[in-house]
Parts: structure tokens; C-alpha cells; sequence
């Protein structure tokens, strides 16, 4: 097993509920991530979050992007852990904000010019074109880029303008075998740019997920001592995986692994519970 540490928090969730219309969608969820350290090694934090459809995810990841004020709790981010604002964190929803008459590059520009003086920007623009592998379509407008690329460009232009931090929706959804071979590409090129940066994955994929993550948060119902279901959902404890102690944090051909595959078995007939 890869040895590693712990060091300073990056994201810290504190008793954040949610209620809409007097209806409780979120309950006390208190959680972590800490910044991970291997040593010799430039490694961010990958966390996956999972829970059935319509328990709260999407309504939580506004929340942790600074978007949506919970009714109650706080959200710190980064090393200085400040409250979040809106902004700190890149949100890459399923439908990807590109502005449709602008071109990759002017896109790309936009976003950086919210971080960075215009000189500035301009360089880290350039470099995000060739980390992406889109320097060829720089001038191309969002139209005529390919899926995929229109996917590289949404990751890339909310971590110009981000702070290490950024929340990927269902990234694997709808995606060929290849082209999902493709995101997970990204996703390790992406933490390996900064050890701080931080990726949170909010999908269904459970294998595809679970194999770059290492923290898992699995969103469910809890019962009171009587039984009874308590109104809206949370991360209990005991559903915050760490799954770098468990020697199953991403490592090439870990999916291969028998203790991976068991592992996801577990976690797919505790969703179906939760
Ligand atoms: N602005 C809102 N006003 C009222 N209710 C809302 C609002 N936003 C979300 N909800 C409710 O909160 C609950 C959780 O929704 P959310 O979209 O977070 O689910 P989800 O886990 O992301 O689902 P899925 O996996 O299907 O995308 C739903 O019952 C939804 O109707």
C-alpha cells in the first residue's frame, strides 16, 4: 500500500441542513476532506458522492459551491477554511455554461479574467489549452467542438477561475467506454496539477467512481433510537469512507482488484438500503 498522511483540511461541512417549504431535505451533515499527502508524489483529493436519485446531492453541491445558503451550517474551503463564496468553488454541471457565441479561447479568457490580472490570464489560458489537449481549438466556437472536448473545456474553465476546488455532476453520464476513459484522464490529470486541488464527483457510476476516489460519501437516511425515520437525508460516520486506509485509493489496475470489486458490491446494496 501507498504510504500517506493527512495534513490541513480543504473542505469543511458543519451541521449544513436544508429545508424547502418547511420539508427537510438535509440533515446535520457534518464532513470533512483533508488534504492528502504521498510522498514524492503531487496527489489532490478525489471524493466520489453518492445517494439515490432525488435524496439531495445536487441541492447540497450548490450548497458547498457557495450557491445556495443552507438553513443552517457552514461550508469552509481551502487552506485559510473561510466560509465559502460564490466562486471559490467550480460547479461542472451536466449541461456545460459555455457562452455558445464566444469562441473556446475567449471562453477560457472570461473565466481566468475573474482570477487573474489580463496578462496573466492570458498565459494561463494558453496553458490550460495544451494541458486539455485543445490547443488546436482555441478559435473553434462551442458548437463545433466535440463532447468531449466541450467537457474538457467546462473542467478547465471552472478550475481557471476556482480555487482548487471543483464539483463534477455526473461526469460519466452518457459517455462511450473511450470517452470515459478520457474524463477519468482528466480527473487524475487534474489532481495531479496541485496537491490541494480537490475534485468532488457526484455520479451514478458507482466502479468508475469509486476507483479514482479516495473518500467516498454515501448520502442516506438515518433512524432514531425508536426506529423511526428521520426526516432528510445526511453522510452518517460510518458512510464516509476513507478508502486510501483501505488500500483501495486509485492506483493503476485497481479495478482489477478483488477487494475493489467486493468493495463496490457492499456499497451498491448500501445505497439500495439507504
Ligand atoms: N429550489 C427547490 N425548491 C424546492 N424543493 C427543492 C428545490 N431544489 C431541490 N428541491 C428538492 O430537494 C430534493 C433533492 O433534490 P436534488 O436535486 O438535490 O436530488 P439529487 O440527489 O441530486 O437527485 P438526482 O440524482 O436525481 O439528480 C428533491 O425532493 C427536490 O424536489
Amino acid at each position: 500500500m501507498t504510504p500517506y498522511f493527512h495534513k490541513e483540511p480543504v473542505l469543511t461541512l458543519e451541521g449544513v441542513s436544508m429545508s424547502y417549504q418547511g420539508e427537510v431535505v438535509l440533515r446535520d451533515i457534518s464532513a470533512q476532506v483533508l488534504n492528502v499527502v504521498r510522498p514524492n508524489m503531487t496527489q489532490g483529493q478525489v471524493v466520489g458522492f453518492y445517494g439515490r436519485s432525488g435524496i439531495g446531492k445536487s441541492v447540497l453541491c450548490r450548497i458547498i459551491a457557495g450557491l445556495t445558503a443552507p438553513a443552517t451550517g457552514t461550508v469552509r474551503v481551502g487552506e485559510e477554511q473561510h466560509p465559502v463564496q460564490p466562486g471559490d468553488v467550480g460547479l461542472v454541471q451536466q449541461r456545460y455554461p459555455l457562452f455558445n457565441h464566444r469562441t473556446l479561447a475567449d471562453n477560457l479568457l472570461l473565466a481566468a479574467a475573474r482570477k487573474h490580472e489580463p496578462e496573466a490570464a492570458k498565459r494561463e489560458v494558453a496553458a490550460y489549452l495544451e494541458r486539455f489537449r485543445l490547443d488546436q481549438h482555441g478559435k473553434k466556437f462551442p458548437a463545433q467542438l466535440s463532447g468531449g472536448q466541450r467537457q474538457r473545456a467546462a473542467i478547465a474553465q471552472q478550475l481557471l477561475c476556482s480555487d482548487h476546488l471543483i464539483l463534477l455532476d455526473e461526469p460519466f453520464s452518457g459517455l462511450d467506454v473511450a470517452m470515459i476513459d478520457e474524463v477519468k484522464k482528466i480527473i487524475l490529470e487534474v489532481t495531479t496539477m496541485d496537491e490541494l486541488n480537490t475534485v468532488v464527483i457526484v455520479s451514478h457510476d458507482i466502479a468508475t467512481t469509486t476507483a479514482l476516489s479516495d473518500t467516498l460519501w454515501l448520502m442516506g437516511y438515518e433512524r432514531d433510537t425508536a426506529g423511526q425515520l428521520l426526516p432528510g437525508a445526511t453522510i452518517s460516520k460510518n458512510h464516509q469512507y476513507d478508502l486510501a486506509g483501505m488500500g483501495l485509493a486509485w492506483h493503476p489496475n485497481v479495478e482489477a482488484e478483488p477487494e475493489f470489486n467486493r468493495f463496490v458490491e457492499q456499497l451498491k446494496d448500501e445505497i439500495r438500503a439507504a
